[in-house]
């Protein structure tokens, strides 16, 4: 198992529909890609051209027809349902255009989910951790409410948070703003740049809009299945962000994280999570002088 740095590697991953017996469709064809720590990959193209497909491979919600796929240097090719489920669970955040909160729970009770689900945590536990990401996407007010009593905006960054949960090594975004207004768009775009540039959190997002496409550190090109160029793009101001604040939550998040992990017998990653604690209350420091 080579260390490579990269959370997604796809080698060689082709993908096709039969739509009968003689009629298919190729999605995806010899796709080559890595996605490595850090980065924050913008996937474009025209509609059909195989961006859903791929952003399901990469997060291991389907799989190719041939071609590997590794997450975190493990080959997931092969794995079954129930392995792929757990895996999605502990390692991908995903954020849809459609928010996909659970209607009878509130804004709390949907980003405790993962982490109740996950075994590691307690209710409390859970509980407490999920007050930070919602502080960190500036819900607190909003915790007991259900996702009827918010806006568009608000139900996204509650979906923000739930996909923060667990400290995925990726989050997978499909048109995060696709049905926000402009402002609540470019609000969640500055959390998701903040959350990239001084977190860390790595991310791929598949975009038709051009302000998306500004947070990112690479633009993936996919035509008729095939990747093609790549091009780097300028960073988005984020001055509308208290980083600061914002970073704080985040690694109070990763305490608690760290003692759930502590406690449970699923205690890997915890060597990893020391060392991300350490290095952003090395930036919170650096950010006072
Ligand atoms: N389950 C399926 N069965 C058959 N064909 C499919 C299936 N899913 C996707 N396709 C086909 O595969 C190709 C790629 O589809 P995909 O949804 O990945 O494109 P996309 O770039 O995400 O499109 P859009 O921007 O419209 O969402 C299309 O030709 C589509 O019709």
């Amino acid at each position: 198992m080579s260390n490579s740095n990269a959370v997604v590697k796809l080698i060689n991953v082709s993908k096709r529909y039969y739509i009968s017996e003689s009629i298919y469709v190729d999605a995806l064809i010899n796709v080559n890609l890595n996605v490595y720590r850090g980065e924050v990959v913008i996937i474009m193209g025209p509609s059909g051209s195989g961006k859903s497909t791929l952003l399901n491979i990469m997060g291991m919600l389907d799989k190719p027809t041939s071609g590997r796929v590794y997450l975190d240097d493990v080959d997931v090719t092969d794995m079954s349902e129930n392995e792929l489920a757990k895996l999605r669970l502990l390692k991908v955040g995903f954020l849809f255009q459609q928010y996909n909160l659970i209607q009878n729970l509130t804004a709390l009770e949907n980003v405790m989910m993962p982490m109740l689900m996950s075994g590691m945590y307690d209710e409390a536990m859970a509980e407490a951790k999920a007050r930070y990401l919602l502080e960190l996407v500036e819900l607190t007010p909003y915790v007991n409410h259900y996702p009827n009593q918010l806006s568009g905006g608000q139900q996204q960054r509650v979906a923000l948070a739930r996909a923060l949960a667990l400290n995925p090594s990726l989050i997978i975004m499909d048109e995060p703003t696709g049905a926000l207004d402009p402002v609540s768009a470019s609000k969640l775009l500055a959390l998701i740049n903040v959350l990239n540039k001084t977190i860390g959190v790595t991310m791929v997002i598949a975009t038709h809009n051009p302000d998306v496409a500004q947070i990112g550190s690479r633009i993936i090109n996919i035509r008729g299945g095939r990747v093609y160029e790549t091009g780097v793009v300028e960073r988005i101001n984020v001055s509308s962000v208290n980083v600061r604040d914002m970073i704080r939550n985040y690694v109070e998040g990763l305490k608690i994280d760290l003692l759930a992990r502590r406690r449970s017998r699923l205690a890997d990653d915890v060597g990893r999570i020391e060392e991300e604690i350490s290095r952003l209350e090395e930036v919170i420091e650096n950010q006072r002088h």
